[in-house]
């Protein structure tokens, strides 16, 4: 992340002429905006012509009953499924359609429902397997003597970025444990820490909270809020209504595929509509 706003700076600063304009565009736009998505399974319009954004730095929720579209329009977000209409536009750059590993690489990325990780490989070998643009996977250039010495030297920035990832999110005690052993809880704590180590802009959670213990999750949510005030921007799923009442500044609610409802936490608590949408309970 402190790379890229390095970069970023450095070319503003290059640029005179266009200074405030490139100051204006990341106050003002938006990281992200989804465009009348649709997606269909044969019959089953999953998503029904969504559209939203999510603000720069901010912690967003996208909410919903069961079936609502959210895993849905994540996965046509996050290059999972390609949508049938629709756009998706990522830091002004049109997405749509585009391979997982090329959103990745644009610094937009994901965590599932059930953590990912590689259970018979270490934490630590865990989060080495995460970063993008490794000099190591392409293999034509790592017979070349040059190129070995810039993997060696590559490989030992990435060691030491993983531990103090690991540190940060306080498993680097775990860093030689295998990932099958870990809790769920910890496995969580581990997939942000890779998706982390991937140097991302913003991070999309699939029910982060899912199967976390209070203690772990209070941790997780302290982690999400201290890499939101450096800059991070968060749109998580998640079932568990507090958490999202409580730690996120906009929130929205979807419903048969498309947005119900869209503002602060306060205002879209107070919507009949949302209400009902959730069987008339209370939310
Ligand atoms: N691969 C698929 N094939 C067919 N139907 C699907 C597929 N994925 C999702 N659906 C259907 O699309 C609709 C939306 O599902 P989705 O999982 O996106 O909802 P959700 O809001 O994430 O639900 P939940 O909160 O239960 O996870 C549901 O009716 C679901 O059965």
């Amino acid at each position: 992340m402190s790379d890229v706003e390095t970069d970023v700076t450095e070319v503003a600063s290059e640029d005179s002429e266009n200074d405030t304009e490139t100051a204006s565009h990341a106050v003002d736009s938006p990281i992200l905006a989804v465009e009348n998505l649709e997606k269909r399974f044969g019959g089953i319009v999953a998503v029904d012509g969504a559209s939203f954004s999510v603000e720069r730095g901010s912690i967003t929720g996208l909410i919903g009953p069961n079936g609502a579209g959210k895993s849905t329009t994540f996965n046509c977000i996050t290059g999972v499924h390609t949508p049938n209409e629709g756009r998706v536009v990522f830091d002004g750059d049109e997405i749509t359609g585009q391979q997982p590993h090329q959103i990745a690489n644009r610094g937009l990325v994901r965590t599932f429902q059930i953590a990912r990780e590689l259970p018979e490989m270490t934490v630590l070998e865990n989060m080495m397997l995460a970063p993008k643009n490794q000099i190591g996977e392409s293999l034509w250039r790592s017979v070349l003597p040059h190129f070995r010495g810039e993997m060696v030297e590559q490989e030992e920035q990435l060691r030491e970025q993983a531990w103090e990832m690991l540190e940060f999110f306080e498993i680097d005690h775990l860093a030689e444990e295998y990932a099958e052993n870990l809790s769920g809880g910890q496995r969580k704590l581990l997939e942000l820490a890779r998706a982390l180590q991937t140097e991302p802009e913003m991070l999309m959670l699939d029910e982060p909270m899912a199967g976390v213990n209070p203690t772990l999750e209070h941790k997780l949510l302290e982690h999400i809020h201290e890499l939101r005030e450096q800059g991070y921007t968060f749109l998580i799923v998640e079932h568990d209504m507090d958490v999202i009442m409580n730690n996120c500044e906009r929130v929205i609610v979807m419903h048969q595929g498309a947005v119900l409802d869209e503002g602060t936490p306060a205002e879209i608590k107070d919507n009949e509509q949302v209400i009902e949408a959730y069987l008339g309970g209370e939310i």
